[in-house]
């Protein structure tokens, strides 16, 4: 049998920049094969938590593991903010830069499939410079679900997508990434509420971590589903209640 997706676990983390503390002894754990959504105001320290579990921000003071204890960093696909597309490669090859680094045969007929499941089949020999900025965000999708990793970080992966869409790219991801260990970043209480199996907030300066009560229902809930828009109303007021402005 193969290994289940690990749980990861953030110990006494402490990040500091201009030495303003971001977090100080932060603690949590994150669901293993699960969906993890994680909110907070802009500038909480969201995406620093990300990159540090990503291995792309050093970290000085604490732990991150996971369990079962391997290697975090050779499990892990991370799709940031910025799209980071290669702009001399088209969009297939972009998706399949991570098998070329690696120095495997890239499967091109699996990136063609999940570039058929994105809408971006007609765009496949385009280079970004050639796409709109929800186009490029759903080729940094398609790359990121091709590597086939056991941890996906993905940092507001929907925020550039048309209500509709996004709609579509939460069910395909959702259905994708089933038994994998997601951590989701996103400022949308209904993209947290459909696809949260653990949705946590990071709340404060420096940030604490707030847990919202499970959502009856298996992920993707569908829109209409009364629970997901009642946890959103709440986690709405939640939000709101916390912003400093
Ligand atoms: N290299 C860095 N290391 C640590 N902190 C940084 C660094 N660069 C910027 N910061 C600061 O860390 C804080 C947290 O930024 P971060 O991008 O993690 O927030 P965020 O919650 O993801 O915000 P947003 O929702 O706007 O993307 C900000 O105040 C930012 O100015």
């Amino acid at each position: 049998m193969s290994n289940p997706s690990p749980t990861i676990h953030i110990r006494d983390l402490t990040l500091n920049y201009r030495n303003e503390p971001i977090f100080s002894r932060l603690n949590t754990s994150f669901q293993g094969g699960a969906f993890n959504i994680l909110l907070g105001a802009s500038g909480v320290g969201k995406s620093s938590l990300l990159k540090m579990i990503a291995g792309l921000l050093p970290i000085t003071k604490g732990k991150i593991t996971c369990e079962p204890l391997t290697s975090l960093n050779s499990q892990i696909s991370y799709m940031a903010q910025q799209d980071l597309l290669m702009p001399w490669a088209t969009i297939i090859k972009n998706v399949m830069l991570g098998s070329k680094l690696r120095n495997e045969k890239p499967d091109k007929n699996k990136a063609l499939h999940i570039l058929e499941q994105v809408g971006l089949t007609k765009a496949v020999h385009q280079y970004p410079s050639q796409l709109s900025g929800g186009m490029r965000q759903r080729a940094a999708l398609a790359r990121t679900l091709y590597e086939n990793r056991s941890i996906i970080l993905m940092d507001e992966p929907f925020s550039a997508l048309d209500s509709v869409t996004r709609s579509k790219m939460q069910d395909y991801t959702a259905q994708l990434l089933q038994g994998k260990t997601v951590i989701l970043i996103t400022h949308d209480p209904f993209e947290a509420c459909r696809l949260g199996e653990n949705i946590q907030i990071l709340v404060g300066n420096p940030a604490q971590i707030h847990y919202i009560p499970s959502i009856e229902g298996a992920i993707p809930r569908h829109p209409d589903n009364l629970h997901v828009q009642q946890a959103q109303a709440n986690l709405l007021a939640f939000l709101i209640e916390k912003s400093a402005l």
